[in-house]
């Protein structure tokens, strides 16, 4: 096994995840018809203690059809087969960090995974760029490679984007906003979808398919493989790490943190893994809900008492974002930023190591 690959011993997976029955598994169909008074409200309340007590809810009845779901999964799977020079011919690059990559690093251990990213909204490019700027522009495979693979990725992003502003908005209402208070950060959005396949792999006990993180956006939205477990999360009243079981046809949803700050740490953004194992691969398509790129990010008015002064220092969610593309491109000898390092309490202590 390449040395670059294999975790610290403490970050190892070595006893397999006791599966969760803990994380709540919701149901929005209450959102589809017309509801009865009180139910938005009932189910705003059961999506906000899920983002309290751990960071995260798998969705069902959430009304993402599932024959657009089974398309983007096959347009993911093709893309996935085809020869390494195909994928390589759509292969990120430092500058413009969308498209194929097979060498992601997640706090400098190198993932056993590859992805492809869009953004689904992109980004005009930049009309002169100054040194170094990050150009978000799609790298879409020839339509003779793949027919319909963008035309289906396109779709399954419309639709997360459609429950993301659900979500969203019973977010707000849980913490006693305006149901609206926080789309208008979502007007333009840094938003990006990423297709991920983690191959079989002869040493599960050693690497991760995706190292330890937290989802540094506002909002997740994951189909995560039907029949094939891996995602982990540690559960915040322990520390330990469970199997988020999958539900067929749900979607996994976790908030960022974006969230965790906006609420003044009332929602965690809580810490996550991909294992892998040895028979199976494994496919996963998380949706990147993100703000527009010059949002100050910071605890909102609302969240902010006497009793409970704001936690965090305003940060350019723009230049976090980039910052951590770059970090995440190759190994580097130096700890990536957190949102922890801009708590105002931890202001004088010393550059956390993970
Ligand atoms: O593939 C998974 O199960 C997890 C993906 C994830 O956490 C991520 O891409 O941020
Ligand atoms: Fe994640």
């Amino acid at each position: 096994m390449d040395d670059a690959y294999v975790q610290a011993p403490e970050h190892r997976p070595v006893a397999p995840a006791a599966e969760a029955t803990g994380v709540p598994v919701i149901d929005l169909s209450p959102l589809a018809a017309t509801p009865p008074p009180g139910a938005v409200d009932a189910l705003a309340a059961e999506v906000g203690a899920a983002c309290r007590d751990w960071g995260f809810l798998v969705a069902v009845g959430h009304g993402v059809p599932e024959a657009t779901a089974a398309r983007a999964v096959e347009a993911g799977r093709a893309f996935f087969a085809l020869p390494a020079e195909r994928k390589a011919a759509v292969r990120r690059t430092e500058r413009a960090p969308l498209g194929y990559y097979d060498a992601e690093h997640t706090k400098n251990v190198r993932d056993w995974k590859e992805v492809f990213d869009i953004f689904p909204r992109e980004l005009p490019p930049p009309a002169a760029s100054a040194d170094g700027e990050l150009v978000f522009v799609n790298k879409w495979p020839g339509d003779g490679d793949l027919p319909g693979f963008r035309v289906a990725l396109e779709e399954y992003a419309a639709a997360m984007e459609e429950l993301a502003f659900k979500l969203l908005e019973l977010i707000a209402r849980s913490l006693n906003l305006r149901p609206d208070r926080l789309h208008g950060f979502f007007r333009e959005q840094t938003t990006y979808m990423r297709v991920n396949r983690y191959p079989p792999c002869p040493r599960p006990d050693l690497v991760l398919g995706l190292g330890r993180h937290r989802d540094s956006g506002a909002l997740t939205i994951l189909r995560q493989d039907d029949d094939v477990g891996g995602l982990d999360v540690r559960r915040p009243s322990t520390g330990e790490w469970v199997r988020v079981r999958p539900v067929p046809g749900s979607l996994v949803v976790n908030v960022g943190d974006i969230i965790q700050v906006w609420s003044n740490d009332r929602y965690e953004s809580v810490e996550h893994r991909a294992s892998v194992n040895s028979e199976q691969e494994r496919f996963s398509i998380p949706y990147f809900f993100n703000p527009a790129r010059r949002t100050a990010v910071e605890p909102l008015e609302e969240m902010v008492s006497e009793e409970r002064p704001s936690r965090y220092n305003a940060y350019d969610w723009g230049e976090f974002f980039c910052t951590r593309r770059r970090s995440n491109f190759s190994k580097l000898d130096v700890d990536n930023i957190q949102i922890a390092h801009l708590r105002k309490d931890s202001v004088a202590m010393p550059a956390r190591t993970d």
